[in-house]
């Protein structure tokens, strides 16, 4: 059942294709973000130096690269990966694969639309209210694992070689993930095992984006400001096509990624369990007047029962906890009440002190 504050998600599918072939045409109202989020949406022209790390070398040990990639994480949140063994001809396939959803006609992608009161499917937004401003995207998002959460008849009823090609994807980065999540976890002094009892076997969810071109690109975003609430998303760039920006220091820098490297992000979920120590960085999208751009995350998750707090082994007298706890079941059911909105989903797990008030947790 939809709660009170969701409604049938607004359906816009047609319309960007719409202005996209009449230039002329002024963007929809619904489309613009406040003002006061537009002036933000200037970006500075310097490219962010995201570190590249060669994924072969920081999953064999002993490894030199391990310091600088926690440095990277405390400081950016943020990093890319090469050599990361994933075939080609998977990448190529999903590519392929992707563009040919996304040019399906209207009526077709309609199927998979997202329901009030849900999060999996079609659509353009990623909240189901009525208040939410449209982003210039197409999105497509789902849960992949565990298996048995899969939503019935969603990904089963998507084109049968778009499907395999998302397993044989899946298949790949749940490996890469997990070696990655262990060893950020090493970083910050967690036992492999309590990683392990987290994010073994974890939530794994995904969204394809499609980004049309825009005849007004400043006017729009592609995507809202915010954080992954996460463990850590892997993104790859299908067809090349940039729009990705951090946000550092109160300015979006444009992130430029290596052609045979996926990014990954360090989530909220990722700076909770770290307990300060990494940062999940905030990102949006901007988009262009040429070129659609398609991108896929992966996002790493605890599993459902686990609990998301500050690893216990980090916590002690001199290094109190700086987050709540929360079974993940409901962190994730919170966190889709909300409107995409920065970093405001972790600033709400956050353990508010003041100095008449030491037992806030
Ligand atoms: O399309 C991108 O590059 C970013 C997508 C993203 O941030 C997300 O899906 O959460
Ligand atoms: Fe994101």
């Amino acid at each position: 059942m939809p709660s009170p504050s969701q409604s049938q998600p607004r359906y816009v599918l047609g319309v960007m294709n719409k202005v996209a072939e009449k230039p002329d045409m002024p963007i929809p109202e619904m489309f613009i973000p406040p003002e006061l989020e537009l002036a933000t949406i200037q970006s500075h022209h310097e490219t962010a130096p995201i570190p590249i790390f060669d994924l072969k070398t920081l999953l064999s040990a002993p490894n030199t690269q391990l310091h600088h990639l926690y440095d990277a994480c405390k400081e950016w949140g943020i990093f890319q990966v090469g050599n990361h063994g994933v075939r080609g001809e998977v990448l190529e396939n999903l590519k392929v694969e992707m563009e040919k959803f996304f040019n399906l006609p209207k009526e077709e992608k309609s199927k998979y639309q997202v329901q009030a009161g849900d999060f999996q499917g079609y659509g353009n937004v990623i909240r189901c209210k009525e208040d939410e401003k449209v982003d210039w995207g197409e999105r497509f998002f789902m849960v992949i694992n565990p298996r048995e959460r899969r939503k019935a008849d969603l990904f089963e009823k998507l084109p049968e070689s778009l499907r395999d090609t998302l397993e044989a994807y899946f298949k790949e980065l749940r490996k890469i993930g997990m070696g990655l999540l262990r060893i950020l976890g090493e970083g910050v002094g967690m036992e492999i095992e309590e990683v392990d009892e987290i994010f073994e076997n974890g939530m794994h969810t995904t969204r394809m984006t499609y980004y049309p071109p825009c005849p007004n690109p400043e006017v729009v975003l592609g995507l809202t400001p915010h954080s992954d609430s996460t463990g850590i998303t892997i993104l790859h760039q299908v067809n090349g096509i940039e729009g990705l920006q951090i946000k550092k220091q109160g300015l979006w820098l444009p992130v430029s990624f290596h052609p045979n490297a996926f990014l990954v992000l360090l989530g909220d979920i990722f700076e909770i369990v770290s307990n300060g120590v990494y940062n999940s960085m905030e990102h949006r999208v901007v988009v262009n007047k040429e070129e659609g751009r398609l991108s896929i995350a992966m996002f790493m998750n605890p599993k459902y029962e686990a609990e998301v707090g500050p690893s216990k082994s980090l916590i002690s007298a001199e290094n109190p906890p700086l987050f709540r706890r929360m079974i993940m079941e409901d962190f994730v059911k919170d966190y889709f009440s909300r409107n995409l909105n920065g970093k405001s989903h972790l600033e709400n797990m956050r353990i508010k002190t003041t100095s008449h008030d030491d037992e806030d947790e």
